[in-house]
Parts: C-alpha cells; sequence; structure tokens
C-alpha cells in the first residue's frame, strides 16, 4: 500500500493567518493541504473558494492541496481550482449529474481526481468510473462542521473501499476525512486508510508536531 499522508484541514486553522498556520502545520510534518470547500447549499455550511487556493500558492505553499468541493453543482467551479492550484480535487457523486465528465475534466485540467463518500452513499457510484478516480475520500461524520466524533460504521466501508481498490489493480488513494485523532487513527489504517485528513485534532492543540509525530507513530505500530 502507499505511503500515509497526514492531510491537515485547514477548515480548523485561524483563518486570519490561515498563510502563516499552512507553512507552520508543513514545517510541523503534514504531507497535504486538505482544503474544505463548501457553499452553503450542498452542505449548512460557506467556507474559501478558489482566491485562498491561489494564495496559498502564492504565499509560497508548494505542497499538494487536497481540494475537497462540498458544493453543487461541481463542474462550474472545477476549472478555477485547477487555475488556482489545486492538486487533487475530490466531489461528491449526490453533487454531479454527471460524475465520468466531472472526473475526466479534472484529469484533463492536469489535476487529480477523486469521490467523496458521504456515511450513507454507497461506493457502487465507483462501478464504473474506478479507471478515472485516483482518490477515494470516505467521510467518516457528515459533511459541514470540523470537530464531530469519528462515526464508527466508517471502518467496515474502508475494508470494502480497501478491497475494490486492491481487487481493481488501479493506484487509487484511500482517504478518511471526519474525527480522525491520536486516539483511533492506527485502528483507521488497519482498516484500509493511506491518508488522514485531521483538522481540530491538529489545530486545536497548541503544537502540531507533536500531534503529527504521535499520529505517525500510531501509523507504524498498526498492522
Ligand atoms: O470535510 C470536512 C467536514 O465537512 C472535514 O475535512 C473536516 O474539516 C474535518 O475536521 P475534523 O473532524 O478532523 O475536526
Ligand atoms: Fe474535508
Amino acid at each position: 500500500m502507499a505511503d500515509n499522508l497526514i492531510a491537515p484541514s485547514i477548515l480548523s486553522a485561524d483563518f486570519a493567518r490561515l498563510g502563516e498556520e499552512v507553512v507552520n502545520v508543513l514545517n510541523a510534518g503534514a504531507d497535504i493541504v486538505h482544503f474544505d470547500v463548501m457553499d452553503n447549499h450542498f452542505v449548512p455550511n460557506l467556507t474559501i473558494g478558489p482566491l485562498v487556493c491561489e494564495a496559498l500558492r502564492k504565499h509560497g505553499v508548494t505542497a499538494p492541496i487536497d481540494v475537497h468541493l462540498m458544493v453543487e453543482p461541481v463542474d462550474r467551479i472545477i476549472p478555477d481550482f485547477a487555475q488556482a492550484g489545486a492538486s487533487y480535487i475530490t466531489f461528491h457523486p449526490e453533487a454531479s449529474r454527471h460524475i465520468d465528465r466531472s472526473l475526466q475534466m479534472i484529469r484533463d485540467l492536469g489535476c487529480k481526481s477523486g469521490l467523496v463518500f458521504n456515511p450513507g452513499t454507497p461506493l457502487h457510484y465507483l462501478e464504473h468510473v474506478l479507471d478515472k478516480v485516483d482518490m477515494i475520500l470516505l467521510m467518516s461524520v457528515n459533511p459541514g462542521f470540523g470537530g464531530q466524533s469519528f462515526i464508527p460504521s466508517a471502518l467496515d466501508k474502508l475494508r470494502q473501499a480497501r478491497k475494490i481498490i486492491d481487487d481493481s489493480g488501479f493506484d487509487i488513494r484511500l482517504e478518511i476525512d471526519g474525527g480522525v485523532n491520536v486516539g483511533n487513527i492506527r485502528e483507521i489504517k488497519e482498516a484500509g486508510a493511506d491518508t488522514f485528513v485531521a483538522g481540530s485534532a491538529i489545530f486545536g492543540k497548541p503544537d502540531y508536531k507533536k500531534v503529527i509525530d504521535d499520529m505517525r507513530a500510531e501509523l507504524a505500530n498498526a498492522k
């Protein structure tokens, strides 16, 4: 399986000092930047858009930016994020009328593509598009807010998604998002995840490096 990636969700960062926060968390050992985009329509919250992604690039951020779109529709905003420097662009299948077209659009624009599954959304959306997916993102909370508790049924879903990926032979990352912390990251890894989003668990503590180091120690002990 691919290397473990730790992806702090900047939703829990101090937005008044966002550039500094992103630099600090990367210097603390994070691998990629998880960028939550909410439209107050697909989810009941409103966050940040392509201008902020572009501003992070102008600020000197070179790490991959993992854009999690919680907007509907998705096709209109995908090119703007590609232009703004996104590395991954993932979206929820319910938010696109034509998921094959949206996935292809993301790749055609030079980004890595992904589908996101809410806790109640079945994995069957993957059936005919696995060859167009670089990332499967499983939500372990209902989307819209940071700081929620991990929903345990996500572990079984991770095992199912891991099997789908391994059986497919494609190179697809398996990301988990919601309620991830030092105390549960090991069993999440053991269920099949290789990319770990954590917002409040990292930005809610004063020492980002300690949290990330503790997470890596737990991952190293996973079976
Ligand atoms: O996409 C989302 C929420 O919709 C997430 O990326 C959260 O921002 C994760 O935050 P924590 O649960 O880790 O605090
Ligand atoms: Fe997210």
